[in-house]
């Protein structure tokens, strides 16, 4: 268990407002974590909890926002707000995203915020949308996806803007970008970040038929990384974390800058042209028509 000394920051990434000062960290401990504990810190709200163990320097954020973790308004502030403080903490080095609930990592976009809803509620959802991607797409920590439960449209652009993704073992659960099926279309944002992890033909025939992916499929596609068992999903996702820590922070973040800035910079550029394409696609007859089809069918498979 070598002490290693290194000259780290968290840098300045797509020349956001996100500065932070240059510091030095002092890790000692590579191995599996939680056998050095420092000092824990925990926060809980309803939609969250978010533990993060400095002697580690690892963060679980734990989904529990029933009945399916869908992505409200309330719940993407507040997971922008955690990225946001947990990239300005020194002691964390890297964050796992999973969740507390059974069966679903996260049902993706809450569709009540886009149903039967003023363009100005539209406009703040949507811009809360991008911010919660522009904070942990662009974020400078090691990111890792424990998928334990399905994830679609939202929840699997979640999880595709990690560094890596873990997946349940289990061929109930599925994840996809499936906004076609609902009658809606996933953004340039949502395509490139496919693009970027899996390739254009995969994104391609998986956007247009709105394709979801049962865990063994997911794996063999590329859009995850790894299938463990359903009980192991949060372990490994640390044990893998342990290993990334190993390259000097300094070389991974320059380097997940130059991957990650031409996509991220698209958005930033064009933040205001997004919400109004948005806004004007969302509140048109035919298309809250459509979301309410597609509620009523989730209701009718319940019933
Ligand atoms: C341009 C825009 C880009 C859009 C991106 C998106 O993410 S679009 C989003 C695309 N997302 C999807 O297409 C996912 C659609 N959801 C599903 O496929 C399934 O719910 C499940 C597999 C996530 C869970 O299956 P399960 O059998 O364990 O659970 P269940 O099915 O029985 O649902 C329980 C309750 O939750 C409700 N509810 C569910 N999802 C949402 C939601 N997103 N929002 C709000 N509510 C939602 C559901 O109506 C029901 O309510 P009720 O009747 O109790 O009042």
């Amino acid at each position: 268990m070598a002490a290693v000394l290194a000259g780290s920051a968290k840098f300045t990434f797509w020349g956001r407002s996100l500065t932070f000062a240059r510091r030095v960290t002092v890790h000692r401990h590579y191995g599996p974590p939680c056998v050095v504990s420092a000092q824990r810190n925990s926060s809980s709200s309803s939609k969250m909890t978010v533990d993060l163990d400095s002697g580690t320097g690892i963060a679980v954020i734990r989904f529990h926002s029933p009945p399916v973790n869908s992505l409200s308004l309330d719940f993407l502030t507040e997971f922008a707000s955690n990225m946001e403080k947990l990239e300005l903490d020194k002691g964390c080095r890297g964050v796992v995203l999973t969740s507390a609930l059974p069966k679903i990592f996260s049902a993706g976009l809450d569709i009540t915020e886009m149903y039967g809803k003023s363009p100005e509620h539209c406009r703040e959802f949507w811009k809360a949308v991008q911010e919660m991607w522009l904070k942990l797409y662009g974020s400078s920590m090691v990111t890792m996806a424990a998928i334990n439960g399905s994830s679609p449209a939202g929840g699997c652009l979640m999880a595709l803007s990690c560094d890596y993704r873990i997946m349940a073992d289990n061929p109930r659960y599925s994840i996809g970008l499936n906004e076609t099926q609902l009658g809606i279309v996933a953004p340039f944002w949502f395509k490139e970040t496919m693009v970027n992890t899996v390739g254009h033909r995969v994104t391609e025939l998986s956007l247009q038929l709105g394709l979801m992916y049962i865990a063994p499929d997911a794996l063999k596609s590329g859009l995850v990384d790894q299938l463990v068992a359903e009980e192991m999903v949060v372990t490994t996702a640390m044990e893998t974390l342990a290993k990334w820590f190993a390259v000097p922070d300094h070389a991974r973040q320059i380097t997940k800058s130059m991957m990650r800035k031409p996509t991220v910079d698209k958005l930033l550029s064009s933040r205001e042209v997004d919400i109004n394409n948005f806004v004007t696609f969302i509140t048109k007859d035919s298309i809250q028509k459509s979301l309410k089809m597609y509620m009523e069918s989730l209701r009718k498979k319940k019933a």
